[in-house]
């Protein structure tokens, strides 16, 4: 029940999320003052009439900012501008504060540069900048005026110099800002690289490079979760692949023709597979096929097709010469180990090859 409370006011859609933490950050921010406030007119300091305006103010402006929050891609508001807007009526709360908070007015001031500083994490440096400039401006304004219709409790001096230490403060605040950005762009750009290099070294730790099968240690961890795997219904096969006269092929039209079959056979033998079976180059011109959920007939039924495609496929550089391979197939008792299923498979490609070649022997 709390659980779908919590996803119905936060959402579960991570940039939503993000924006209503900013949100809530800000709404605590005003919890904060609204105590502050409380404690003033409790002491006298501030004026309780003027105070419940504000805090009645706030109030309607966390309501109405969470609703448009909510509402934001229905009313196609961009977050930033919705940042901004935020930004816009914490500035505007914090220049009442101050013209309401008597002795404590200055204090007041802090929360002003807390809010430059969210938007230096929100926002791009040219929003904060002007955000900045509009701080400066309003709360300006609001000095001169208070000074210039209450002289006796907004001392001309004390508002002109605070001002001085605010305008300060708000502008190395935005200064800051784009160095900010700076660092943030940074961070991004080596966060991109770091996880492109972790997509590469993905790839080389699983991917054949010549032939794009899996390579042997992927093809490992394949067998090991095979062996985790809950016995299906259905048989599992091994295969083990050998093309023949490989070593002739490599003497007569030279490696780069090897390489050229290795690459044509893999696509040729992927062609002929199912999207759930596997097959690995496995070391040089030897290939593994693991065949889940499948009866001995049927795999073999695959083969004999992967054979067909085989001694069709043309390779360049070859001068149309025909290019066959040589299988062993074992069938997976339940519960026998992968290593045990490739020892009989291999057997039976040694008998494949013994007994001439091109053809698939099941052991
Ligand atoms: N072009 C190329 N050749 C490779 C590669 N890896 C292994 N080889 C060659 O594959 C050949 C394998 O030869 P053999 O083990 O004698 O096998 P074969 O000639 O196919 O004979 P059978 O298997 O008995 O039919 C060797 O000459 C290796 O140099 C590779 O990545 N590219």
């Amino acid at each position: 029940m709390l659980r779908r409370l919590a996803i119905l006011l936060c959402s579960t859609d991570p940039r939503l999320h993000r924006m209503l933490q900013y949100w809530a950050a800000t709404c605590v921010l005003y919890f904060v003052c609204i105590g502050l406030l409380l404690q003033q007119v409790k002491h006298g300091l501030s004026d309780p009439g003027a105070t419940q305006g504000l805090m009645l103010f706030g109030a309607c402006g966390a309501v109405a900012f969470y609703v448009l929050i909510r509402l934001h891609a229905r009313l196609k508001l961009a977050p930033d501008q919705l940042a901004v807007g935020q930004a816009v009526f914490s500035l505007v709360c914090s220049v009442w504060a101050y013209a309401i908070s008597g002795p404590l007015r200055a204090a007041m001031l802090t929360m002003t540069v807390v809010i430059i500083v969210f938007c230096m994490f929100a926002l791009r440096p040219r929003q904060t900048h002007l955000l900045s400039a509009f701080a400066i401006l309003g709360m300006g304004a609001a000095m001169w005026w208070l000074q210039a219709h209450d002289p006796l409790r907004f001392p001309p001096v004390t508002e002109a110099i605070t001002f001085g230490y605010l305008a300060g403060a708000l502008m190395s605040t935005a200064l800051l800002s784009g160095e900010m950005s700076k660092l943030r762009s940074r961070l991004k750009h080596q966060k991109r690289e770091l996880s492109d290099a972790l997509d590469t070294i993905r790839v080389l730790a699983t991917v054949d490079e010549l032939t794009s099968l899996v390579n042997r240690r992927h093809m490992n961890s394949v067998l090991e979760a095979e062996e985790r795997r809950h016995a299906s219904v259905a048989d599992t096969c091994i295969a083990l692949l050998d093309i023949d006269f490989f070593k002739r092929v490599n003497d007569r039209y030279g490696h780069a023709a090897g390489d050229a079959v290795l690459r044509c056979f893999s696509a040729a033998a992927r062609a002929a597979l199912r999207d759930n079976d596997v097959l690995a180059r496995w070391g040089g011109e030897e290939f593994l096929l693991l065949l889940p959920d499948i009866a001995p007939a049927d795999a073999q039924a695959v083969l004999e097709r992967m054979a067909e495609r085989v001694r069709a496929m043309t390779v360049p550089g070859l001068d149309g010469s025909r290019i066959s391979f040589s299988a062993g197939l074992a069938t997976r008792r339940a519960g026998e180990p992968c290593a045990e299923v490739i020892s009989r498979a291999d057997k039976a490609l040694y008998l494949a090859k013994e007994a001439g070649r091109d053809r698939i022997v099941v052991a």
